[in-house]
């Protein structure tokens, strides 16, 4: 199933349908006080007219081949086009998962190569997903060095969240899906070229997307399969509400921690080109009641880890769990 979205430039883009209802992300100028009251109430919101990466606007595929050097870069392959996270860490423990993806290290010239060929037989889709880093050319150095800095360390210092940890520079085919997950960080989600489709969902909707167990290599990713949901094992996704927007050229997307996201490069505008800068959790200065839906998750992480541990046998979680709750708080 298929709807047909109009955004604001008037583009018309066919999205795929899903059983759960949408609001629509604010979209608001980057200095609008609502738009840093969102910020501050750690709210989504797609800003336009930051230049957060506007040097960056020319980058395209020739002109990533010709200045970002000769550097590896990771990536990732899938042939069902869907891109789930997952921590590789974690395999050794869980012995019988397959990871969805495989991922390999080229050169960006290489990838873009393997694109022009993909493009054509439409099978494997693939996905560049690399921490921009020294092995760049000097012409990157300078459109990274001109970024915003001064409204993005602004908001750091103002929403008091820790260090910027990493700016992932991520180049999509057409088609490719990032399923719903939540991260750990804050997110300024700069977009280059290309559209995408995110599907945002506040945390306290953890209860509607079963993520996976945090010792599992999913942790942080929904269980849910959204194109064919198993409403007999995931009863509450049929109540999921969410927020859905189109991220275009020069828009920059907000993402709140520990909000769940699902995001959609869009066909018929090329190559998608994103830059994330993620940032660590603010400092609690003194703990506030009543909890948001955020401090909870992290309490439950931190529960399961501590449980996982004590209990130093995964096979135990599922029966100890169910002992704790079923029948008594259930
Ligand atoms: O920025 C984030 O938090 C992500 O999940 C990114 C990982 C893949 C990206 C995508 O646009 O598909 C989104
Ligand atoms: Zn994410």
């Amino acid at each position: 199933m298929a709807t047909e979205n109009t955004v604001n430039s008037g583009e018309k883009f066919v999205t795929k349908k899903y059983p759960f209802s949408t609001q629509p992300i604010p979209r608001l100028y980057y200095r609008d006080p609502k738009a840093e009251h969102l910020i501050q109430s750690g709210q989504p919101v797609i800003l336009t007219g930051s230049n957060l990466v506007g040097s960056a606007y020319h980058w395209d595929m020739d002109y990533l081949c010709s200045n970002l050097g000769c550097g590896q870069y990771t990536v990732y392959t899938s042939s069902s086009g869907k891109f789930k996270y997952y921590d590789e860490k974690k395999m050794p423990e869980n012995k019988d998962f397959k990871p969805p993806t495989s991922h390999t290290d080229m050169t960006f010239q290489e990838f873009a190569a393997k694109l022009k060929q993909e493009r054509n037989n439409e099978k494997e889709r693939m996905y560049l997903q690399q921490p921009l880093n020294d092995t760049v050319g000097k012409w990157i150095v300078m459109d990274f060095t001109n970024f915003n800095w001064e409204w993005a360390n602004q908001q750091q210092k103002t929403n008091r969240w820790g260090p910027l940890t990493s700016n992932l520079l991520l180049v999509g085919m057409e088609g490719v899906i990032t399923p719903a997950h939540y991260d750990e960080q804050e997110n300024l989600f700069a977009q280059i070229q290309g559209y995408k489709r995110f599907l945002l969902f506040d945390p306290d909707q953890f209860e509607c997307l079963y993520p996976y167990p945090i010792y599992h290599p999913h942790d942080r990713q929904s269980q849910v399969d959204f194109d064919n949901p198993d409403f007999e094992k995931f009863p509450k996704f049929a109540d999921l509400k969410g927020y859905e927007g189109i991220v275009g050229p020069k828009d920059v997307l907000y993402i709140p921690m520990y909000w769940w996201h699902q995001v959609e490069s869009l066909s018929g505008h090329g190559e998608t080109i994103s830059i994330t800068f993620w940032y660590k959790a603010a400092q609690t200065m003194k703990v506030v009641y009543p909890l948001t839906a955020g401090q909870k998750v992290a309490i439950m992480r931190n529960i399961e880890k501590m449980i996982a541990e004590a209990l130093n046998d995964k096979s135990e979680m599922s029966p100890f769990m169910s002992n704790m709750v079923l029948g008594r708080y259930t």
